[in-house]
């Protein structure tokens, strides 16, 4: 059967009072009831086979779902129908269903050792071995009631057609099985059964028949033959899924990792990696852009060019580091005083382009005198011991409005002017 595998979060969050676990406990208690009263009328293992088979059928059993194999889709795939049907087949609906059901019970209490938690396996048992058995028990009774052969010896056209009866309506109630317990998990039903877990379960039923005929005519080398080339079948079936896991993870991984690697160079082709601001290249495209769109959509767009008062001063008198940190802290600012909508750019060494939107070069005059002050009222505490503590920076700005023109160099070299003018009027100072 298919097996839904949790993910962490959802395993985290569980308790024991949790609607699947109800449901499963559930499950396992009508069969179990189910099982024995039948059990207490019939008795079990009292046809033609005995405990040894009914032995082999439990070992078989749990060989067939340990040779099961992970799927990214609906988490494991194993090939039980083969020995429930196979049990079926032989001993009946009530030994096939309490020996099919009793190796689901057992089987994922291996989970502990992988670090599941015994409340996560405690569902995962009741679950497989309720919907397993009563499965085993439903359909077999409807197959031995509409005539089916049990002990089955050989194939005719109407055995055939009530075998197909029976892996159908054992799949069909499987499936619906699993689709209450996806509901009730809140998973993704689509994600978690399809087409081919279903196929691996029908052709496995179909290999039963196989294996019952030869093992009901006693052919023991042929059995063995059989069954020897069935668990190698399904060993290298269970090796090339663990492969494909394994590949596609990996595809995974490398796409993941090839994704962040394309941000990070994009980011790196934008952005000055000292500040984090936008870069020059970025800033002139941008501008080139802004200003067209501007023009056609009649709006306005006003441009500063911001430059630290006597910055070489600071990278002399205190070392290139502390003239590094000055850079970043005033790149802080800027961003944070314009608007998301504005553009705050590293534009040469301690030269900044600031691009105001849809704003008048009043109102972009106003902000950057705002931006002036907060900068000469910075504290530089955090500097303490590499800068003096009357440490202090001032700013000039040359702003510039988009006009007729639409030449980015242009309205650049008017910014420039202003900001030239500015440093020779004296610094720490906004000229528009
Ligand atoms: N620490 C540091 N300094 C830089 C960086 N980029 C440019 N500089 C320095 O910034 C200084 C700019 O000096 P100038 O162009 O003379 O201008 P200034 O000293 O700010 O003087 P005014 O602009 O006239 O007020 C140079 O000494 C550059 O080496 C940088 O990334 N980090």
């Amino acid at each position: 059967m298919a097996e839904v595998v949790e993910s962490a979060t959802v395993r985290e969050q569980r308790t024991l009072l949790r609607p699947d676990f109800i449901w499963s406990l559930l499950l396992f208690a009508v069969a179990a009831a189910t099982i024995a009263v039948l059990g207490a009328q019939q008795g079990v293992l009292a046809g033609p086979y005995g405990w040894g088979t009914g032995g082999f059928f439990l070992l078989f059993g749990l060989f067939t779902i340990t040779m099961g194999f992970p799927h990214p889709g609906f988490g494991h795939v194993s090939f039980d129908r083969v020995a429930q049907v196979a049990s079926l087949l032989l001993l009946g609906p009530l030994d096939a269903a309490w020996i099919n059901g009793l190796a689901s019970f057992i089987w994922p209490w291996h989970r502990l050792w992988k670090g599941v938690t015994a409340k996560d396996v405690l569902t995962a048992s009741l679950h497989n071995a309720g919907l397993m058995s009563l499965v085993i028990l439903a359909c077999g009774t409807l197959y031995v009631e509409l005539g089916g052969a049990v002990p089955l010896f050989e194939l005719n056209g109407t055995t055939a057609g009530l075998l197909l009866l029976l892996l159908l309506s054992m799949q069909l109630a499987n499936d619906a099985g699993m689709l209450l317990l996806i509901y009730l998990r809140h998973l993704d039903p689509t994600r978690l059964l399809n087409v081919f877990s279903s196929a691996v379960e029908i052709v496995s039923g179909i290999i039963a028949v196989v294996v019952t005929i030869v093992f009901v005519r006693l052919d023991l080398t042929t059995l063995a033959l059989l069954l020897f080339v069935l668990g190698l079948g399904m060993l290298v079936l269970k090796q090339f899924a663990i492969m494909r896991d394994r590949l596609e993870k990996l595809v995974d991984e490398r796409t993941e990792e090839l994704r962040l690697k394309s941000i990070e160079l994009e980011r790196q082709a934008t952005h000055d990696t000292l500040t984090g601001l936008f870069n020059r290249r970025f800033a002139d495209d941008y501008l080139q852009r802004e200003m067209e769109a501007a023009k056609r959509t009649d709006r306005d767009l006003t441009i500063a060019l911001a430059d630290i008062d006597h910055f070489k001063k600071i990278n002399d008198s205190y070392s290139h580091a502390t003239g590094d940190e000055v850079l970043r802290r005033v790149s802080r600012l800027l961003v944070n005083r314009c608007r998301k909508t504005d553009i705050v750019a590293r534009y040469g060494g301690e030269e900044f382009l600031l691009c105001f939107p849809d704003t008048n070069i009043e109102f972009a005059t106003q902000i950057c005198g705002q931006i002036r002050t907060a900068i000469e009222k910075m504290d530089w505490s955090v500097l303490q011991g590499a800068v003096p503590a009357d440490f202090g920076i001032t700013i000039s700005f040359g702003v510039a409005a988009v006009g007729s023109d639409t030449r980015r160099t242009t309205v650049l070299g008017v910014a420039d002017t202003r900001l030239y003018k500015a440093k020779s009027e004296g610094r720490n100072r906004v000229v528009a």
